[in-house]
């Protein structure tokens, strides 16, 4: 029988899938002569990867005893760029952008916030998207949910599948936001994200308004961003557009935590077979070129669109389908790659909202 510390040594060599990086010593064991409890305790959360990894694990330590893993997870305050202050009951915000419009940004945003809320993570949605806001719809609630007020002034987000969720749908009619020019957008989306009681949120995620113009570079510049991700498709246009959303967040200092491709491949309903109707690969040469990874791939799929629609994200609808898969792998990525980001070295104290 190996001992502790030889079964320690194997696992802090193991690699973490989800940052491609070994764990290193963030295990803790106990063990009898038929039992080895061990925990993991990591900077990400990774609930729903629980029993792969014990599996995992029992092969590679080659343990005739029994093996049980518990992951546990502690998800600290990342910096932000130019270390603008944090928000209040927010520890990291991810913005989720994209360089053109169409390509499946809020899909992405709403099933990408979910899965890390299933991985076991406080998160929220704000909907920035003011030109087409969905988040609303596709979280379920009724057309013309609003928030309720508390002195006159903050909002408490309403709750979906428990995530916290603020849209500007949520307090403007229909006509609003089409007469709205750049700075009242900014202003009326800076309004909502620090006038909000977020409550206590490991991750809030913000569905950015497409395309990288004015409005999209002044957040990038005022939010106080840990990360961001990129959502693209595989076409040659849509690519070039992503690369001007890249260039955004390089400029501004945000981190690309890693790009996302949607619709990527086409499975026929059929006969299930997988095409590339687009290429395969534009995503990775992106990535390649810019030294950011592929969070993952999404297939152009029936069921994502028809859940999405219906206002049940296919993360919770079908929650055990390979594609509510990728999208928890991608979540898990994401907070690992932002865990691990080396250009982290301190995190900003939180601040209260202002009364201005
Ligand atoms: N992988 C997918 N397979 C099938 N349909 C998808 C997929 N991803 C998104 N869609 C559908 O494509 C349409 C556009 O998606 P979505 O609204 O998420 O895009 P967007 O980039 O946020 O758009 P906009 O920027 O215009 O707000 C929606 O009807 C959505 O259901």
């Amino acid at each position: 029988m190996q001992t502790d510390a030889q079964l320690q040594a194997t696992l802090e060599t193991l690699i973490d899938d989800n940052c491609g990086q070994p764990y290193g010593a963030v295990w803790t064991l106990i063990s009898d002569e038929k039992r080895l409890h061990i925990t993991l305790s990591l900077g990400y959360p990774a609930h729903k990867e629980q029993a792969s990894l014990e599996a995992r694990i029992k092969s590679q330590l080659s343990e005739s005893r029994d093996v049980v893993l518990d992951i546990e997870h502690k998800i600290e305050s990342h910096a932000t760029q130019g270390n603008i202050a944090g928000l209040k009951g927010v520890k990291n915000i991810i913005a989720v952008a994209s360089g053109k419009g169409g390509v499946g940004k809020s899909t992405t945003t709403v099933n990408l916030a979910l899965a890390m809320a299933k991985e076991g993570a406080r998160v929220g949605i704000l909907d920035a998207d003011i030109y087409g806001p969905s988040q609303g719809m596709m979280m379920g609630f009724a057309e013309g949910t609003r928030p309720q007020v508390r002195e006159d002034k903050f909002f408490t987000p309403p709750m979906a599948y428990g995530v916290q969720v603020m849209s500007m749908a949520f307090l403007t009619t229909k006509d609003t936001p089409v007469a709205w020019r750049g700075p009242m957008v900014t202003g009326a989306l800076m309004q909502i994200l620090t006038q909000t009681d977020w409550d206590d949120l490991d991750y809030l995620f913000i569905d950015m308004p497409p395309g990288t113009g004015d409005i999209q570079l002044t957040l990038a510049q005022k939010v106080p961003v840990a990360g961001s991700v990129i959502v693209t498709t595989p076409q040659d246009i849509a690519l070039l557009d992503a690369r001007r959303g890249i260039e955004m967040f390089n400029k501004v200092k945000i981190p690309v935590l890693g790009v996302v491709e949607n619709m990527s491949t086409h499975i026929c309903s059929n006969c299930g077979h997988h095409e590339a109707i687009f290429g395969d690969e534009g995503g990775a040469s992106l990535a390649k070129e810019y030294n950011v990874n592929v969070l993952g791939k999404l297939p152009l799929s029936l069921a994502i669109r028809e859940q999405s629609d219906a206002g049940k994200p296919i993360v919770v609808s079908a929650p055990e389908s390979d594609t509510a898969a990728i999208y928890q792998s991608i979540a898990r990525k994401l907070g690992a790659t932002l865990a691990s980001n080396q250009n982290d070295q301190f995190t900003m104290p939180t601040i209260g909202m202002s009364d201005d």
